[in-house]
């Protein structure tokens, strides 16, 4: 899949661009502040109907403006593409495939397939549990729809049976709950399962070539559903709930546990393993939603060498260079690492080089 161009109004602090892509490395270079990051943004809006920092749209568009507008060309499987998104504050935003209004946002979701890396994303290593159900729930949801609306479901009877632990806590109502609860809670469970065991070997090889086999690492998905069955554990927690006055068993309480030498990396790790591991798991997340899509999805790598020594660099840059992560989109404040970057790709690979000055995007002469 290619991002063959974007055509931007008004995204946060880029006023107006109209830029064609290479089919395999962009790069973005220019000092803190100026737009790098903005630029990227609005390539996952594209994608996910949304920024991947504000949830609310007014703040995506430029200061003083009224509207922004994003309108881009894909390839996708042979096919052209045309995505348009248009916001305008205190009204609606329209988003089009192909001249046609989605009648759900959700319907577009998995059509652009994209994993992007950012400063941010270290929140799913160090944050808490939320940080990363939210990390599989979004993947698993890019590919099964079931999937998402299973968990809009889970969560509204969620609230409703805290609302009745707290108001009118009448145990056959909770029973009533908790068994439309627990088809759902186990079909989530079972789900995120698979996907753990599935991805943790391909995240396990990019993080041995990422430290040169320095340190063993390993995923554990940890949730009461693997002591038993839903309806079996609200059962044997419902004193609890009622004093505590809140579910406190479920799917909602599940956590990934990241592991790195036999201890957990958010406890113990420094600072440049915990970059290596989130590098790796956003590589196995490329893997996995490409084996699934069986497409390509476009790689954001917002300045991602931060922290790291040259070694892990270096096995970074040989890593991504490799034809097999497709379309790529690079920031940096350091011309070095793209400069090393495009050594190690082949002299006939097409790149394009640009430079990023106050939200103005030009070629770099
Ligand atoms: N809605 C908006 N309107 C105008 N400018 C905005 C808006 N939102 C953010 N900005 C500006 O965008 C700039 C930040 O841009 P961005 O995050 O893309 O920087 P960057 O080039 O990635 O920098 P770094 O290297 O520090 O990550 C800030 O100057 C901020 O004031």
């Amino acid at each position: 899949m290619i991002l063959q161009n974007i055509s931007i109004l008004n995204y946060k602090n880029i006023a107006e661009e109209n830029l064609k892509f290479s089919n395999r490395l962009n790069c973005f270079i220019g000092k803190n502040g100026e737009g790098k990051t903005n630029l990227l943004d609005a390539i996952f809006y594209l994608s996910f109907c949304k920024s991947n920092y504000s949830s609310s749209d007014a703040n995506n568009i430029k200061h003083d403006e009224e509207t922004m507008m994003l309108k881009a060309e894909y390839e996708v499987q042979g096919n052209t593409e045309h995505i348009h998104c248009g916001v305008k504050r205190q009204s609606k935003k329209t988003f089009k495939r192909n001249n046609k209004d989605y009648k759900r946002f959700s319907e577009h979701i998995g059509l652009l397939p994209l994993v992007m890396i950012a400063p941010a994303d270290i929140s799913i290593i160090i944050g808490g549990n939320e940080e990363r159900r939210k990390f599989i729930d979004s993947i698993i949801s890019q590919y099964d729809k079931v999937y998402l609306q299973k968990l809009v479901n889970y969560n509204n009877l969620l609230q409703q049976r805290n609302k009745l632990l707290k108001h009118q806590p009448q145990e056959d109502l909770l029973l009533v709950l908790s068994e439309q609860m627990a088809g759902i809670a186990n079909y989530i469970y079972e789900k995120r399962l698979e996907f753990v065991e599935k991805i943790t070997p391909i995240f396990q090889e990019y993080y041995n070539k990422i430290s040169a086999n320095k340190e063993p690492v390993s995923i554990e998905y940890s949730s009461q559903m693997n002591a038993g069955d839903f309806i079996e554990l609200t059962k044997h927690n419902l004193t609890k709930d009622l004093v505590l006055k809140h579910t406190s068993v479920g799917i909602h309480r599940d956590n990934l546990e990241f592991i790195l030498s036999g201890y957990p990396i958010r406890k113990e790790g420094s600072q440049g393993q915990k970059k290596s591991y989130l590098i790796a798991l956003k590589l196995a997340q490329f893997d996995f939603i490409k084996e699934i899509s069986g497409k390509r999805p476009i790689l954001l790598l917002d300045d991602i060498f931060d922290k790291l020594d040259t070694q892990r660099v270096q096995q970074i840059i040989n890593l991504v260079s490799e034809i097999h992560f497709g379309q790529i989109f690079i920031t940096d404040t350091d011309k070095g690492h793209i400069d090393a970057m495009l050594e190690e790709l082949d002299l006939d690979t097409e790149s394009s080089l640009f430079k990023v000055e106050n939200g103005k995007i030009t070629s770099y002469a």
